[in-house]
């Protein structure tokens, strides 16, 4: 790493970097998954933290899935999501995070017989831990599993009724191929008459079809990757001319195979064809980075500027789900960090 490499990530650390595509049980570091293991009495398929970090060598989305659901195992009580959570929180702040969406998959605790109130209560009370001792931002997207039924989804958004004012979006991920949207779209027009907005993946693994989809049938406000839409001329038009932003997440990408390499992803492509960018890390502790090390990768890779960074936090402060003095205020610290350029 050069000298001016070197000054390129203290400055980047420098930001005020708003992560809107971030799950949370995707920041499952494995030395808190054995931790939690032993606390709850789980069984890991693993010896070793090292056994769990080589096992992370994924084909594609569902492979990875496979050992995300499997990693979560650990998460029981509502102390878990908290130390989970303000694990991540601690990190980020080291990133110069200023403020995180973190999505949530309450059905595949449910699954395991863990009830809705672990999650919310444990996700919300770091939430408000982060803001007093790291001074981060926070929103929370629930998140529906695209590959279950609707109607379970459904019964969930109703069983979180006591939350539903903390909850900034819900949202839909999970496996994308053969798995198209539209068939949410009573859910999430419930939850909007609730006033609730929604988010979805879509165009990660699946195509530009689903994007458009989710935009017509879900009426969602962001699109989660989004990176195949540049198969679809027309829809890359409505994307740009509607300014939906896309929640884009490099490392994720690259380790999923979406992308051969970094250097060939379409991140330069989404941009010069006009389309409201920013830069998110998905699942950190799996694909092996956090914010810090994507905007990083994406300096070395595609040589962009600061001018360019400043671009896409731009775009993510303005996307995001806060109080709009919260927003003044980041926008202000992101001119301060611009005049300097
Ligand atoms: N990258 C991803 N795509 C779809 N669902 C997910 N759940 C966690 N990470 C995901
Ligand atoms: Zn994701």
């Amino acid at each position: 790493m050069t000298t001016r490499d070197t000054e390129m990530t203290a400055w980047l650390r420098e930001l005020p970097k708003a992560e809107l595509h971030l799950h949370i049980e995707g920041t499952l570091e494995p030395a808190l998954m054995f931790a939690l293991a032993e606390r709850n009495g789980v069984t890991l398929p693993y010896e070793s933290v090292e056994a769990v970090r080589a096992a992370y060598d994924f084909d594609d989305l569902p492979s990875f899935l496979t050992l995300y659901y499997q990693g979560m195992g650990v998460l029981h009580t509502r102390e878990n999501f908290f130390d989970l959570a303000m694990a991540y929180f601690d990190r980020a702040r080291e990133d110069g995070v200023a403020h995180v969406e973190l999505s949530f998959d309450p059905q595949a605790h449910r699954v395991r017989g863990v009830p809705l109130e672990a999650p919310f209560e444990g996700l919300l009370a770091a939430c408000r831990e982060a803001e007093s001792r790291h001074g981060i931002s926070s929103a929370l997207i629930m998140s529906f599993l695209r590959d279950r039924d609707p109607a379970e989804a459904m019964e969930v958004l109703e069983q979180a009724a006591p939350w539903h004012a903390s909850i900034a979006a819900v949202g839909l991920d999970s496996a994308e191929r053969d798995h198209p949207p539209g068939r949410f779209a009573e859910v999430f027009a419930r939850a909007r008459a609730m006033g609730i907005p929604g988010v979805a993946h879509a165009g990660e693994e699946g195509p530009a079809a689903y994007i458009r989809e989710a935009l017509e049938t879900l009426d969602v406000c962001r699109i989660d990757h989004g990176v195949r839409c540049l198969e679809d001329a027309d829809l890359v038009a409505t994307l740009r001319e509607r300014r939906i932003p896309l929640t884009v997440c490099p490392l994720s990408n690259v380790k999923l195979k979406v992308t051969p390499t970094l250097a060939e992803h379409p991140l330069p492509a989404l941009r010069d064809a006009g389309l409201n960018v920013t830069l998110n890390s998905d699942d950190p502790a799996y694909f092996g980075g956090g914010m810090l090390d994507n905007h990083v990768a994406c300096h070395e890779a595609f040589g962009w500027t600061r001018n360019d960074f400043l671009a896409m936090t731009r775009n993510a402060l303005e996307a995001a789900f806060m109080a709009e003095e919260r927003r003044d205020v980041l926008l202000k610290r992101l001119d301060n960090v611009a005049q300097d350029v």
